[in-house]
Parts: C-alpha cells; sequence; structure tokens
C-alpha cells in the first residue's frame, strides 16, 4: 500500500530546486513544470509546499493534471490529519445574501425576462461563482482597451435607406467557405466549464441547432473531441440543415512545439474545418481583478493552509533567464513569447490544409498587410476583449485603418475579415458588415448564456439575431451584400486614425503563400 506523505514533508519542498504542491489532497512534484507551467512560475512558487487547491480549481479543466505531468510527478496522497485543506472557491457562492441568489430552477423564468444580451450579463452575474464572474468579465490594467471597444461602436452611425420592400430578408453569409445562417459566430474563449458543467458542449449544441459557427478555444474546460462530438451529434439528432454552421478551431502556439502539435493534431482529429491563430498573447495581459482574487484567495489560504506553527519561508524566485540567455523570463504567464511569422510554415505543414488559416488579434494595418502577404485565409482583428495589452484599439478602428491605407484588402475581398470586441447589439453587428467585415465574434456574452445552460445559448443567438434582421430591415438592407459604407457615417471616428503607418511597412504588396 502507498505511504501518505504528511503535510510537513510536502512543506519542506519549497523551493525552485524542490517545488511540491498540494491539489485536492494529493501532491505533485512541479519543479520541472515551474518553467512550463503557462501561467508562470512565480504562482506556482508561492503555493510551493502547499495546498493550492483553491486558486488551482477555478482555472483549470479537468483532466489537466493527468495531461500535462508526467506519472513520477503524481507523488501520491497526503494525509489529511497533518494539514488544513483549502476550501476549493468554484461555486462558492459570490458576496451576495444566499437567500437572493436565483436557482437552476429559476433559468426559464430568468431567461424570459432577458430581452438583450445586456440582460443576459447580468443575470449571469448572479448565476456564476465568484472566480467564474471575474475571469469572464475581467479586463487588461486600466481598462483602456476595453472602453475603446464599448465606446467606439457608438462613434459610428447608422444612415438608413427607406421606402424599399424589406419584407422577406436573408441574413445569411459565407465564412471560412462555410455557410452560416447569421453573420456571427462564437468566439473562442477559454474555460465554459466554469460557467455550466456542460461548459463548451452547451455553446456547440447552440451553435448547431442555429446554424451559425463556433471557434472553441484551445484552452476548453472539455476535450476537443467531446466538443466537436456534442456538435456533429446535435446536427444529426436535432434534423437540422447541416449546409449551415461550422465548427473552427482556436489555437495557441505554446513555447513546447509538441504541445502546439498536439492541439494541431486534435483539431483535426475532432473535425475542425478552420484554424484560427491567436497572435495577441506571447503573455498573458495583467488583468487586475483576477490578480485581486488570487491574492486575496492566497491570503486567506496560505495563513490557514498548516496546521504546523512553524512555516519554513519560501524561497524568492531567482532571476530566471531565456533560452539565449538574453534576459529574465516573462513575468505572467505565457502561451509563446517567441512565436513568429515564420512559424507559420511548420504550423501550416502540420494543418496539412485541412481547411482556411485565420490570424486572430490583428490591431494594426501593417500586420494586416502581413497577415495577407502570408498567404492567410482570414484576419480577425480584435484586442482580445480588452484582455491583452491595454489601451489597444478597437476592432472596427483596425478596419477603418486598413481601409484607410489598405483598402484594396477590404474590396478586392483578399481576406475574409472578422471583428469582435464589445458587440452586444445587432446594430453594431450590421455597421461591421456596412464597413466590409465578413461577419463578427462574441465572447463574453455567450460564456455568460452559459450560465443558463442549452437555452441560455439558443436565447443569445435568437436576441442577437433578432436583433440584425430589424436592424437590416430599418436601414432599407435584404440581404448582407446590400450592406456598404453609404449605410454608416465613419467621420468621428476617422478622426482618430493615425496619419501615416510605420514607414517600414509602406510598400506595394505581393501575396507568397508559405
Ligand atoms: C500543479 C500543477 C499545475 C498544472 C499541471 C498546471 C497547468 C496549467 C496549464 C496547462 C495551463 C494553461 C491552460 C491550458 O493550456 O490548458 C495553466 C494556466 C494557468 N495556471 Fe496552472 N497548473 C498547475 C498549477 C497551478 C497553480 C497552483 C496555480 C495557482 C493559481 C495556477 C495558475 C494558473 C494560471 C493563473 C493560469 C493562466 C490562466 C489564463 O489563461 O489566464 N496553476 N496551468
Ligand atoms: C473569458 C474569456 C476567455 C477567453 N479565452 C480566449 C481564448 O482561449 N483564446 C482566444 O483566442 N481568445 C480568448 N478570449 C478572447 C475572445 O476570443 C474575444 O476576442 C473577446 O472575448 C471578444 O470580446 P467580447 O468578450 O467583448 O465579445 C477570451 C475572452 C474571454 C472573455
Amino acid at each position: 500500500m502507498q505511504t501518505m506523505l504528511s503535510g510537513k514533508d510536502v512543506a519542506s519542498h519549497n523551493t525552485r530546486s524542490s517545488c511540491w504542491v498540494i491539489i485536492d489532497a494529493h501532491v505533485y512534484d512541479v519543479t520541472t513544470y515551474l518553467e512550463k507551467h503557462p501561467g508562470g512560475s512565480q504562482i506556482l512558487l508561492q503555493y510551493a509546499g502547499k495546498d493550492a487547491t483553491a486558486v488551482y480549481q477555478p482555472v483549470h479543466p479537468k483532466g489537466t493534471l493527468d495531461r500535462f505531468l508526467e506519472q513520477d510527478q503524481h507523488l501520491g496522497p497526503v494525509d489529511p490529519t497533518t494539514y488544513t485543506p483549502t476550501t476549493p472557491t468554484e461555486g462558492k457562492s459570490r458576496d451576495q445574501d444566499p437567500q437572493q441568489q436565483p436557482q437552476k430552477t429559476d433559468i426559464p423564468r430568468l431567461l424570459s425576462l432577458c430581452l438583450s444580451l445586456h440582460d443576459i450579463e447580468r443575470t449571469a452575474e448572479k448565476l456564476l461563482s465568484k472566480p467564474a464572474w471575474i475571469y469572464y468579465s475581467s479586463a487588461a490594467d486600466g481598462l483602456g482597451a476595453l472602453e475603446n471597444n464599448t465606446v467606439d461602436w457608438r462613434k459610428v452611425v447608422l444612415r438608413p435607406r427607406l421606402m424599399r420592400n424589406v419584407r422577406r430578408i436573408d441574413t445569411s453569409r459565407t465564412v471560412l467557405g462555410r455557410r452560416l445562417r447569421y453573420p456571427f459566430f462564437i468566439a473562442p474563449a477559454a474555460r465554459a466549464g466554469l460557467a455550466n458543467e456542460d461548459g463548451e458542449q452547451c455553446l456547440a449544441r447552440g451553435a448547431a441547432r442555429r446554424g451559425i459557427g463556433y471557434c472553441v478555444s484551445s484552452v476548453a474546460s472539455f476535450p476537443h473531441n467531446d466538443i466537436s462530438r456534442a456538435y456533429y451529434n446535435e446536427l444529426k439528432q436535432s434534423g437540422v440543415n447541416s449546409n449551415y454552421g461550422a465548427l473552427w478551431f482556436q489555437l495557441y502556439i505554446v513555447n513546447e512545439k509538441t504541445v502546439t502539435l498536439e492541439r494541431i493534431e486534435a483539431a483535426k482529429k475532432g473535425g475542425y474545418k478552420a484554424l484560427v491563430i491567436t497572435i495577441d498573447s506571447p503573455v498573458i495581459g495583467k488583468r487586475e481583478e483576477d490578480e485581486r482574487y488570487r491574492a486575496e484567495t492566497s491570503a486567506e489560504s496560505l495563513s490557514s493552509s498548516f496546521s504546523s506553527a512553524q512555516e519554513p519561508p519560501l524561497s524568492p524566485p531567482e532571476d530566471a533567464t531565456n533560452d539565449e540567455g538574453d534576459g529574465p523570463l516573462p513575468l505572467r504567464g505565457v502561451h509563446s513569447s517567441t512565436f513568429r511569422w515564420d512559424d507559420l510554415k511548420w504550423i501550416r505543414e502540420a494543418w496539412q490544409n485541412l481547411g482556411p488559416i485565420a490570424l486572430k488579434g490583428v490591431q494594426t494595418a501593417e500586420d494586416a498587410v502581413l497577415a495577407v502577404e502570408h498567404g492567410i485565409d482570414a484576419i480577425y482583428l480584435s484586442n482580445h476583449g480588452g484582455r491583452q495589452c491595454d489601451d489597444t484599439p478597437s476592432s472596427i478602428h483596425t478596419l477603418l485603418e486598413i481601409r484607410r491605407f489598405y483598402p484594396w484588402i477590404v474590396k478586392e475581398r483578399k481576406v475574409d475579415i472578422f471583428l469582435d470586441g464589445s458587440i452586444r447589439r445587432g446594430a453594431d453587428v450590421v455597421k461591421a458588415l456596412c464597413l466590409g467585415a465578413t461577419a463578427v465574434a462574441l465572447g463574453r456574452p455567450f460564456m455568460y448564456s452559459v450560465s443558463m445552460g442549452d437555452d441560455g445559448v439558443l436565447k443569445a443567438i435568437q436576441l442577437l439575431s433578432d436583433e440584425i434582421e430589424t436592424t437590416m430591415r430599418l436601414i432599407g438592407a435584404t440581404s448582407i451584400d446590400q450592406l456598404n459604407p453609404a449605410m454608416v457615417n465613419t467621420k468621428r471616428l476617422e478622426l482618430e486614425l493615425v496619419d501615416k503607418l510605420d514607414e517600414l511597412r509602406v510598400r506595394p504588396h505581393k501575396q507568397s503563400k508559405l
């Protein structure tokens, strides 16, 4: 029989050269994992020798320990009488009166009261656990990028054309080679499992039923195979027209190439029809609300973690250097801090042309043109919902920049163009399409809708598609192709565009498929 470790044994492994943590009453040796951890090494060192269950659980999908640690790093159970376990926070009610907190049985009533995506957000705030709400709603630093996203939609004004027959309308659109019933899709967002036990499967089923697109995050709460199975099963069982809708895979490139290749394999095996590579995340942004919550939780757990009065001091993290030894590694977690344009070559090879490739997170006209030159099929303009670099432009701002400096990208429809960031109204969608977007995506609203299960997702799709149809009719368009720049006034936002681009990049375009 395996001997149990004691809290004291664990506590003595609290340095960078030997770092153990307790999760769910089991001990893990993460010494060699420190520099690989996408959440950064510092956070692990903070819990070196201690119980990390409370902070670990809300941010990691089930199965993470098995997938990322070798068998010999699982050291076995720890005697529960020798340390004070911290309580997992997931599902813990938020700072509100439990009597006031809605129950699952209230969901049909709550949904009937949701008349807009804003209502879905307000309802979700009541239903979600505190760490889930913070994780979904937070944004970077001083929230400037988030603010840009919100206010810029209002700076574009619609110019309705009237007295046209708008009785019948067609909202469908071809996106990445697939027909979508509506010109929007579900943006990739990590960890839908924090909102509902079915997590991403709710989103997959909703997308299949309504014929929209769903781009599944690399960092989903469920294995990618389960999510695609949910999608394709729903298509079969619900008997909907399977000519509509699509399932795509969002790829974070990580520092270890093998993990990235594994993800691409998962996309291929799962029948995902396109690869959407996120390029705006060399490191994880500084999301203060998440960090504050973690600091508060860690303050609680670090003071209550051990029954032993004598706590060994933590060794301060040493100054780690990167592979080339030319400076410290990034402080926050990383996806891949070394990912460059040249890497597209091996990614494309691994993907074996099984579908189009999009680059997500383009924020300047210069990078848009580079993407086109690299033979990318779609550019996805996004500042990651304001969660990465603060004070970055909204996607509609970037679209106008591209229109000013490289109008041929939009006019010649060289690539599909997607936009996201604080799109909450049908009118926002219509504005983006008038200016040349192929489709738009929404992140948070769909995560919030998952807190109300499958019905929540269907309701979010219905609310947005209703608004799109209504706005199209009100401005005199009966199909997406009729939406054009003359239907919007962009003057206010145009005043904010740069006068010229990075001069090195202003040169005639050439297209080179890698
Ligand atoms: C003990 C073993 C641990 C393993 C194997 C592990 C693994 C991972 C993995 C794989 C990710 C990236 C998500 C993904 O690609 O699926 C991640 C992210 C992260 N981890 Fe851990 N982790 C561990 C412990 C911890 C602990 C103790 C904390 C303390 C809070 C932590 C905090 C984070 C954070 C903050 C992120 C980034 C979340 C984001 O994307 O914003 N991890 N971890
Ligand atoms: C909780 C959350 C998790 C996210 N996870 C990912 C992710 O895993 N991959 C990615 O490319 N983008 C991710 N994003 C960014 C979204 O894809 C999208 O760009 C953003 O949410 C759009 O803004 P919106 O939430 O205002 O609609 C995430 C966003 C949120 C809110």
